[in-house]
């Protein structure tokens, strides 16, 4: 809603928050600048703030030190623990407060949460806050599950290399995917630097604009600095994560986009959190000019989960013809009367889109039904558990005489 409130203010907060604290400002007594402003860097905005608000008012007397619960944007999950920013740089939480047998639940990259530090230090995620997106992959075809892959991500950046000539087909799977993942896709076409003839390039951003409507497509060369302005400029509201294909020069772009320096500043800020840890908040990244990128390693390879709609979307120009059709479950082969086919027969839809669109769909179809089969299962195994845990807690209860 205030998405485009102050880009410019929070690229303010960006700059102070980080490079003016010192070791030790961890105790909250000393703090001066305003925590909201200092996660603005991370992608806190109000919807966050108010979904915070219950917590805020909690004097959290279960933590013992009386020590008011704070926000954080979680960097990186590993088992049991996470990494995590707050207002006053990283830390490192326990997780088992939150642990979920849910994948699609389990705490990941991306999510904000409520946590709370003892009076030795230790910190705990208490709560994870309602998550406004999120993107989920199919993880294997053995063990079919999603599995949460970033959170509270409101861009997609699709980064495409002009080395080779660019597999639209794979476009419209991560723009799919973006969609289904409740963010606003944008293709990059990297690397422009390989492709020094204008006319080609143009004609190159123009297959792919046909491959992605209603999607910006911009080309960008992190060698020449070429179009990368013009993204920053793109991505400094709300948070944006990293697609694409392995040596689609991902990497390079992010490097790009956040700057040597403020990579450099940060990795010696980490140093100033408690304990040995090397935290470091190279899966989520502030960027200079305002917004926050997330590039975490399992987003590079993708399969569709749950992207039906993201699939329509992607595809919202064969949908938009489909309406026209005589039959209105028409699939699009061989029915008479196919609106489809008429304008892949009058050229206007390339046959390659509408293969792609099929192939998408039946995917995500044979995804859900297995998952179906398998969460229903899951579920039902669920219930057992915990009424066998019930039944277990009451039967101790009365043996050691603690009747309530
Ligand atoms: N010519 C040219 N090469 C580039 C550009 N950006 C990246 N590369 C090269 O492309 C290769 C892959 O780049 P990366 O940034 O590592 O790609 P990635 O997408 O992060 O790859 P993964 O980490 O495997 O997912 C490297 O050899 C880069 O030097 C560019 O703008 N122009
Ligand atoms: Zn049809």
């Amino acid at each position: 809603m205030r998405e485009s409130a102050a880009p410019h203010g929070r690229s303010d907060t960006t700059r102070t928050s980080g490079t003016t604290r010192t070791p030790g400002a961890g105790s909250a007594s000393g703090t001066t600048t305003d925590p909201d402003a200092a996660l603005a860097a991370y992608g806190w905005d109000t919807h966050f703030a108010d979904a915070f608000a219950p917590y805020r008012t909690d004097p959290a007397p279960d933590t013992g030190s009386g020590r008011a619960l704070r926000p954080a944007r979680v960097v990186r999950v590993d088992r049991g623990r996470c990494d995590a920013v707050t207002a006053h740089g990283p830390v490192r939480a326990a997780t088992a407060d939150v642990a979920t047998a849910d994948p699609t639940r389990a705490l990941c990259t991306g999510d904000w949460v409520v946590l709370a530090t003892d009076a030795a230090g230790g910190h705990r995620v208490r709560a994870v806050l309602p998550r406004r997106t999120a993107f989920v992959r199919s993880t294997s075809s053995q063990r079919t599950e999603g599995q949460v892959l970033a959170a509270n991500v409101d861009h997609a950046l699709i980064a495409v290399s002009l080395a080779v000539e660019p597999d639209l087909g794979r476009v419209e799977r991560f723009v799919s995917l973006a969609w289904a993942g409740g963010a606003q896709p944008l293709v990059v076409l990297t690397k422009a630097d390989l492709v020094p003839d204008p006319d080609t390039l143009d004609q190159l951003l123009a297959d792919t604009e046909e491959s992605a409507p209603g999607v910006q497509v911009l080309a960008v060369s992190a060698e020449t600095g070429e179009g990368v302005d013009v993204l920053a400029a793109v991505l400094t509201a709300g948070t944006t994560a990293l697609l694409g294909q392995s040596g689609a020069g991902k990497s390079t772009l992010a490097n790009a986009l956040v700057g040597r320096d403020a990579q450099e500043v940060r990795r010696t800020r980490d140093s100033d959190g408690k304990g040995r840890h090397t935290t470091t908040t190279r899966d989520l990244l502030p960027l200079p000019g305002g917004g926050v990128l997330i590039d975490t390693p399992g987003l590079r390879g993708v399969g569709l989960w749950d992207a039906d709609e993201g699939v329509g979307r992607a595809f919202s120009d064969i949908e938009a013809l489909a309406a026209d059709c005589r039959f209105h479950d028409c699939a699009h082969d061989t029915e008479p009367g196919c609106a489809v086919l008429a304008a892949v027969d009058e050229g206007a839809l390339p046959h390659r889109r509408l293969d792609s669109y099929r192939k998408l769909l039946r995917e995500n179809a044979r995804l859900a039904a297995r998952t179906d089969a398998r969460l229903r299962a899951e579920r039902k195994q669920e219930f057992k558990r915990r009424q066998a845990l019930g039944r277990h807690m009451t039967e101790r209860k009365r043996g050691a005489g603690g009747r309530p």
